[in-house]
């Protein structure tokens, strides 16, 4: 079986050159509050453009509370996020046009594939197109082809999504969220309902689209991808950052007392 061996796939330096201080999104003290449990405290995190940062943490951390904040899924508390030139304030219900610009915006990749089971996969893919972007059918469609292709699954395009295995219908998942063309793609673990080697085609799909230099948020338990294709990893627990760093550094010098936390932090869950 293939590996994300960081031996045989590490990836070349990604150009980040002129762009490397160009912050993509930013993260403003984002408080969330359950009654009186703090999930987010204050939380702040900057991502530059066409990086990719792994978030790893025990379970309860906050982490799929925190991309769900980010694209007002489940809007924080308190705080501000700021995508591009867009910056919402959570505390107060966005404008249709601020949500439909944040959807634009932001890509997201859940841990179950949420596709529409009575459309053919090239309709899951095209439809939020046309609903978000206005794009003609026409136009939508050979966007999909052209999506389907890169993610591998050209020929599934006209079955339906009960046809394709866990690994293809996430990879099409992929697909459609990339339709939209965003700034930004979230993924809340996105392996970890699949055995490990779907797991692994959705992985390299990933590793690919970080090689293409698109900006990447991902709640992972998958420490190779954490290791091999993020650049920077994030250690939660209680809904606070209580690490981080490049991954080189976090992941490969187990005597730091970063890296003990870190592995900590994953023996926990
Ligand atoms: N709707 C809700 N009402 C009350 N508490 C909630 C709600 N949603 C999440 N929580 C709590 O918020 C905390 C953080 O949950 P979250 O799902 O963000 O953690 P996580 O780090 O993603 O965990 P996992 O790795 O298990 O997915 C948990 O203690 C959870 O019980």
């Amino acid at each position: 079986m293939m590996n994300l061996n960081p031996d045989t796939l590490k990836l070349p330096q990604r150009e980040l050159a002129g762009q490397a201080d160009k912050p993509i999104l930013r993260l403003e003290a984002i408080r969330k509050v359950y009654g009186k449990h703090v999930v987010l405290d204050d939380l702040n995190l900057t991502l530059r453009s066409g990086e990719v940062v792994a978030i790893i943490g025990p379970s309860g951390s906050g982490k799929s509370t925190l991309l769900r904040c980010i694209n007002m899924l489940g809007p924080a508390t308190s705080g501000r996020v700021v995508v591009g030139d867009l910056a919402i304030d959570e505390s107060i219900p966005p404008t249709a046009q601020q949500l439909t610009s944040l959807r634009r915006s932001v890509g997201m990749v859940f841990q179950s594939f949420n596709l529409f089971p009575h459309m053919s996969v090239l309709r899951n893919v095209s439809l939020p197109q046309e609903r978000v972007l206005g794009r003609s059918r026409k136009d939508a469609d050979k966007r999909s082809r052209e999506l389907l292709a890169r993610v591998g699954l050209a020929e599934k395009a006209d079955q339906y999504p009960a046809r394709c295995s866990g690994g293809q219908q996430q990879r099409i998942a992929i697909a459609r969220a990339l339709a939209l063309d965003p700034q930004i793609m979230l993924f809340d673990e996105p392996t970890s309902a699949l055995d490990p080697e779907l797991g692994l085609e959705v992985l390299l799909v990933m590793q690919e689209l970080a090689r293409s230099g698109m900006t990447m948020l991902v709640v992972t338990h998958e420490m190779n991808f954490a290791e091999t294709v993020s650049d920077r990893v994030i250690i939660m627990a209680d809904g606070k950052i209580i690490e981080e760093g490049p991954s080189k550094e976090v992941m490969r010098d187990p005597q730091t007392d970063r890296a003990k936390r870190f592995l900590k932090a994953v023996k926990d869950r």
